[in-house]
């Protein structure tokens, strides 16, 4: 099967290139288009811009960073709204507001095309190893048609209804996982702080009711202060702000959620953007008396 793919980040690159080693044909663009040679090299074709690879591809998947780089690839000069029509489809993997997603699905259906969000959880591992978790919403026939693509690339996929629902469950998602590792963080540094050994903590985090796979496989590093990017800061400062905003319009108060957003921010402003979420960490075991 022939698919495009839109975005080579650290998931657009690890999914097309799954893609590529099951055997699908795939079609590649990235903004910045020297980022499109590695995946040539193991057999992707260079589409120049969003529009060519929509026309050549019968599927397009997309992974952008956020809700204007997902509506710019679409909308703008050259984009995917220029060629796609029916017999075609556009999944959106990327983790968007439910406003946008809407807006993308209104434009690609109106000029008869099918329109899926597809939001995964898991990371840059889980994305090269195909063990996602797809959160797809939106058309079912194109879901359907999508199975053998989101088989390579997740080990489940759900089918969650009407579109916004994906990008609803998605944020939700993040906004627990933000949250948590805002504690995580905050537990470590009061253990250090008080004369714990925080690999200790570690160790008994794991064995309780507690253990998870982000405390055990971040653990470690946090501690050594390595926080190299699998999944940014600055895209989890994201989704916790589109989860505040979704907890605005539903009257939910998210004062846990509200503070970590908080912290993320703060990391932000001093830099920490594009490392790993986990580097909120630095910000935390700062602070002082
Ligand atoms: N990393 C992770 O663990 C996970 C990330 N996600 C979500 O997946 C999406 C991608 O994440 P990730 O791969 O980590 O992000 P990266 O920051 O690594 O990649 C972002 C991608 O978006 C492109 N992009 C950014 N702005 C624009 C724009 N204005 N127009 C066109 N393209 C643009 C970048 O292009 P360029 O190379 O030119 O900058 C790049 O291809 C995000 O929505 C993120 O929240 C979801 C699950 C896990
Ligand atoms: O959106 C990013 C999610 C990262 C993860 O699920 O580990």
């Amino acid at each position: 099967m022939e698919v495009g793919f839109l975005g080579l980040g650290i998931m657009g690159k690890a999914m097309s290139m799954n893609l590529l080693k099951n055997g699908f044909k795939v079609t590649v663009w990235n903004r910045t288009l020297s980022k499109c040679n590695e995946l040539v090299e193991f057999g992707a074709s260079i589409g120049e811009t969003p529009a060519q690879v929509v026309k050549k591809c019968r599927l397009t998947i997309a992974m952008l960073s956020d809700p204007a780089a997902a509506l710019s690839v679409v909308f703008d000069k050259d984009g995917v709204l220029e060629q796609i029509d029916s017999g075609k489809g556009y999944i959106d993997m990327s983790t968007v507001d439910p406003e946008t997603s809407s807006k993308i699905s209104e434009a690609i259906t109106s000029k008869g095309g099918a329109f899926l969000e597809a939001p995964v959880s898991g990371s840059k591992q889980p994305a090269e190893t195909g063990q996602l978790v797809i959160l797809a919403a939106g058309d079912k026939g194109l879901y359907e048609e999508s199975i053998p693509a989101f088989d390579v690339l997740g080990k489940k996929s759900f089918f969650l209804g009407q579109v916004g629902n994906g990008a609803k469950m998605k944020l939700v998602v993040n906004m627990i996982m933000g949250s948590m590792m805002n504690a995580f963080s905050e537990g470590l540094v009061l253990s250090e702080r008080s004369g714990l050994n925080p690999h200790d903590l570690l160790d008994i985090l794991d064995l309780g009711a507690i253990a998870n796979p982000m405390f055990r496989g971040k653990g470690p590093a946090m501690l050594k202060s390595n926080h190299s990017p699998a999944f940014p800061l600055k895209h989890q400062q994201k989704d916790m702000r589109l989860a505040l905003a979704l907890g605005d319009e539903n009257a939910v108060s998210m004062p846990v959620a509200a503070a970590a957003n908080e912290s993320f921010k703060k990391a932000r402003s001093m830099g920490l953007g594009d490392l790993d979420f986990s580097a909120v960490y630095e910000i935390l075991k700062m602070t002082k008396d």
